[in-house]
């Protein structure tokens, strides 16, 4: 087959970084190139922590010309973490730097809003998760706290669709982006005016909703001529990063299930309809959209960000490790001695996670871990079962049941995790690619191209172009001791 020139430009950022990765079609295979690594660094002023929004669009511009030094790009695609937004005026320009999802001023923003609508209301309508981030409590604040802010934005941009609109002047919602809002409809697939109206949110600021792989419009002329680019294609690629992911979960199976690893675990699976009843409500399971308007059935469960933020805070006293050394540490020690709920909102904010845990282990009467190894062990199994304690709601809600698990995404690369998965779930782990979102970006504008034909094409194909690694299970009867330990501390935390 011969080379395609078709080369594509993807921008996948993560909650603490971000990659510009060109690819192409070759030989039924997808290649792939790094191009510009960066750090995506919120920054707190006053009580607020915002993301630095312009410095972000800066990163984008800066991988547009390493590309331009590879050869350029007909296309490119943007995909980000779910939720957060930049607010317009009537003249187009940003009126402040983005919120991060972590920041604080949504805490007791749910409870509120329930005094407007009931909470079983809200859910029935948008399937979604109730969490603190979600973009209607981050308006709801707005409402509250800001009103005179809402009163002068025009329109209310998704991270991705913010830089879309940057680079071409089009102004439209991604329809995986808008799912991440608990502000759409998920059966009819539309902005919801009894939640929007409820909560006095402005519907006027939210943009029209498109689908995946919609090609909003081409660079501008003037940032051509400031990067001295060819004119290339904007396409709004499966912009919520965990869908952009899903797509490239390298199975030709309808039913599977997938760990979308990173600083979250997504853990989920793909439908052809959302799932709202009282089992998903009471499991608070999440009906996410996903390419070619299907739903993803997944849980958030807060993932690799309580390794991170270890890390940061023993950086801050002093010791910087790797994530590998990490990993030798906890390998070393003496597993099933400590769990912790992964999910307990003490280890939602940044700060001293590792005293935090300690904390957490004291308050239910369990072994203190305190080496540096103790700790992550202490992260790495609790995860593993909390995997395990999601995939039974999971099951429960599907009323299926599923032989093995696909892992994805840059935490794989932790083997110690993906073996704890394995054993924990007692299902064959399929770990690979680690790349996957930014595959999964690249399949969509490819698909958006017409160089490949579908969805199961493109999965197809990445299968071809990836390795993957099994793990089996292993020690089964220790981890379903560990795992009624484990229930118990969750159950009476
Ligand atoms: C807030 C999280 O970013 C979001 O729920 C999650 O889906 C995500 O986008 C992970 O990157």
């Amino acid at each position: 087959m011969a080379k395609t020139k078709n080369q594509v430009l993807a921008f996948d950022f993560g909650a603490s970084s971000g990659r510009a990765i060109i690819g192409y079609l070759e030989d039924d295979k997808i290649k792939m190139e790094e191009v510009y690594r960066f750090s995506n660094d919120p920054v707190i002023v006053g009580k607020t922590m915002y993301w630095d929004t312009l410095r972000q669009y800066y990163e984008i511009k800066q991988g547009m010309l390493k590309a331009k030094q590879k050869g350029g790009f007909k296309s490119l695609g943007i995909d980000t973490w779910g939720v957060d937004f930049g607010l317009l005026d009537e003249h187009g320009v940003l009126l402040e730097n983005a919120v991060h999802y972590r920041d604080d001023r949504t805490i007791g923003m749910q409870e509120e809003a329930f005094e407007k609508i009931p909470k079983e209301e809200i859910y029935h309508l948008t399937g979604n998760q109730f969490e603190n981030f979600n973009t209607v409590f981050q308006l709801y604040a707005l409402v509250k706290k800001r009103p005179w802010l809402l009163e002068r934005a025009e329109t209310l941009l998704l991270t991705p669709d913010l830089f879309n609109y940057f680079l071409t002047g089009k102004k439209k919602a991604e329809y995986t982006m808008a799912t991440t809002t608990q502000l759409m409809d998920a059966k009819k697939k539309v902005w919801s005016e009894e939640i929007l109206s409820a909560l006095q949110i402005p519907q006027h600021i939210l943009a029209d909703i498109v689908p995946s792989g919609t090609e909003i419009g081409e660079i501008s002329d003037d940032i051509c001529e400031e990067l001295g680019l060819e004119k290339a294609k904007v396409v709004s690629v499966a912009s919520h990063d965990t869908q952009s992911a899903v797509v490239a979960v390298p199975t030709q199976k309808e039913d599977f299930l997938f760990i979308s690893c990173g600083t979250w675990s997504l853990f989920g699976t793909e439908l052809e309809e959302p799932i709202i009843n009282e089992d998903s409500l009471k499991y608070n399971v999440s009906n996410e959209g996903g390419y070619g308007e299907t739903t993803t059935l997944l849980k958030n469960i807060i993932g690799l960000w309580l390794v991170q933020e270890s890390r940061r805070q023993w950086m801050r006293e002093g010791v910087e490790y790797g994530f590998g050394e990490l990993e030798e540490m906890a390998a070393k020690v003496k597993p099933f001695e400590s769990f912790i709920d992964p999910d307990a909102p003490e280890f939602n904010s940044t700060g001293n996670i590792p005293k935090r845990i300690q904390q957490f282990c004291a308050r239910t009467g369990q072994k203190i871990p305190e080496t540096v190894g103790d700790v992550v062990c202490c992260i790495n199994q609790s995860l593993a079962l909390k995997y395990r304690y999601t995939l039974e709601q999971i099951e429960a809600c599907t009323k299926k049941k599923y032989p093995e698990i696909h892992m994805i995404g840059g935490g794989i690369q932790s083997a110690l995790l993906c073996q704890m998965t394995a054993s924990a779930n007692n299902k064959k782990v399929i770990a690979g690619p680690i790349e996957a979102t930014a595959l999964g970006n690249i399949a969509v504008q490819l698909m958006a191209l017409g160089e490949i034909e579908n969805l199961k094409r493109a999965r197809e194909i990445i299968r071809n172009s990836e390795n993957t690694k099994e793990y089996t299970p292993q020690n089964t009867k220790q981890w379903e001791e560990a795992y009624c330990k484990f229930k118990e501390i969750i159950i009476h935390n």
